[in-house]
């Protein structure tokens, strides 16, 4: 697995959850000079203060973004607040510009994950730099895309890195503007280890009411900080106005999240300890079971063998599949769970009785 450094290593003074907050866009001196007036006044200083300069927007004629200029507006920032500053780069041309403006953090937005060439030409661009990078997942949910824009970074040497996750487009389901994956990160960080994953709740809900719900239940799945979009006037934004808060708002959502901490292993609990003991031991009775009914199947196989017969009943399949869903429901497990479970379950014995099918006779007891 990669060596990478977490956030509390990039130098830059974090630690605990990482909060960034900031404006959808910089769009004047005076709205960065107003929003960093409102986070003090309100001693709401995030961990990072966040700014878009340019904007990827779905169709041309809406606001793309201030350019350079707003890069110098950022010394307002780091006048009032100190605090480090993070923008969205999308090709070679932005990360120069950023590097020149000493911008101390990167992200790669999720319109520019889907493309290896643009994440290539944005790696080519930081080589030999010290920068840290976060990474939006695509817009896609492509777990290999994800990790390989990470890759692309960690081999042109930028080991400070981190991942957002800011939803998925969805054309059918418009509860939310970019649909969360809650799989997708939990995933990542399994495949990562250590791959700090941040949520971005203001591009997955849309609108300024459902961030707390949605930075919760990021919490809740063991998530490492939140981006949340902030603004003065969020009514008056020039983009994205509808799911930006105020710093007195982000100040209320903060306070309200139940913030949680993962189990550090070296910290024993014995309550803890004697349930994942019981859980030890069912999982190994799972295990002696499927073992038991795959023997079986490969008896069956065996007899479908010598009689000629398929491998995949479908009349039998289908009743399995449909009784156990039904125990499985009576026994609150979810309709969802049990047909994956089956599937899989089924996925393996039809392979198992193929692979006998091909192989020379041998007797099974
Ligand atoms: C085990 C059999 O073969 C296949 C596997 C099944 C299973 O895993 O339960 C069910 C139907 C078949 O598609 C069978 O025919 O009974």
């Amino acid at each position: 697995m990669h060596n990478h450094l977490q956030i509390k290593d990039w130098g830059l003074g974090l630690s605990g959850h990482t909060i960034i907050a900031g404006p959808c866009s910089a769009e004047t001196p005076e709205q960065i000079e107003n929003i960093c007036q409102a986070m003090i006044k309100e001693k709401m200083i995030p961990s990072m203060f966040r700014a878009g300069i340019w904007k990827p927007r779905t169709r041309p004629g809406s606001f793309e973004g201030i350019g350079e200029e707003g890069l110098e507006w950022m010394e307002i920032v780091r006048h009032h607040l100190n605090i480090p500053i993070t923008t969205e780069v999308g090709n070679a041309a932005h990360v120069e510009l950023a590097l020149k403006h000493k911008v101390d953090v990167l992200w790669i937005g999720a319109r520019t994950t889907v493309n290896p060439f643009a994440v290539q030409e944005i790696a080519d661009a930081l080589q030999g730099v010290d920068i840290p990078v976060m990474v939006k997942n695509p817009m896609n949910p492509d777990l290999q895309l994800w990790i390989g824009a990470l890759e692309r970074l960690h081999s042109v040497g930028i080991h400070k890195l981190a991942a957002i996750h800011r939803g998925f487009s969805d054309a059918y389901d418009k509860r939310f503007r970019n649909k969360p994956n809650w799989s997708m990160p939990i995933h990542l960080k399994r495949e990562w280890k250590g791959m700090e994953v941040i949520n971005d709740p203001s591009h997955i809900v849309g609108n300024r009411a459902g961030i707390l719900e949605t930075s919760q239940r990021a919490i809740n799945f063991g998530l490492d900080g939140l981006m949340i979009e902030t603004h003065h006037d969020p009514d008056k934004a020039w983009s994205d106005a509808k799911q930006q808060v105020t710093p007195a708002q982000l100040r209320d959502i903060l306070a309200a999240i139940d913030f949680k901490d993962t189990l550090q292993e070296e910290q024993p609990d014995q309550k803890l300890n004697d349930l994942r003991q019981a859980v030890d031991h069912l999982d190994d009775q799972l295990l002696d079971l499927l073992q038991e009914r795959f023997s079986i199947i490969d008896q069956i196989g065996h007899y479908k063998r010598e009689n000629h017969l398929t491998v995949f009943q479908p009349g039998r399949w289908k009743e399995v599949m449909e009784s156990r869903t039904q125990k499985g429901v009576d026994k609150n497990l979810s309709q969802k769970f049990m047909k994956e479970l089956l599937y899989t379950i089924h996925e393996e014995s039809v392979k198992r009785q193929e692979k006998q099918l091909r192989e020379p006779a041998k007797v099974i007891k």
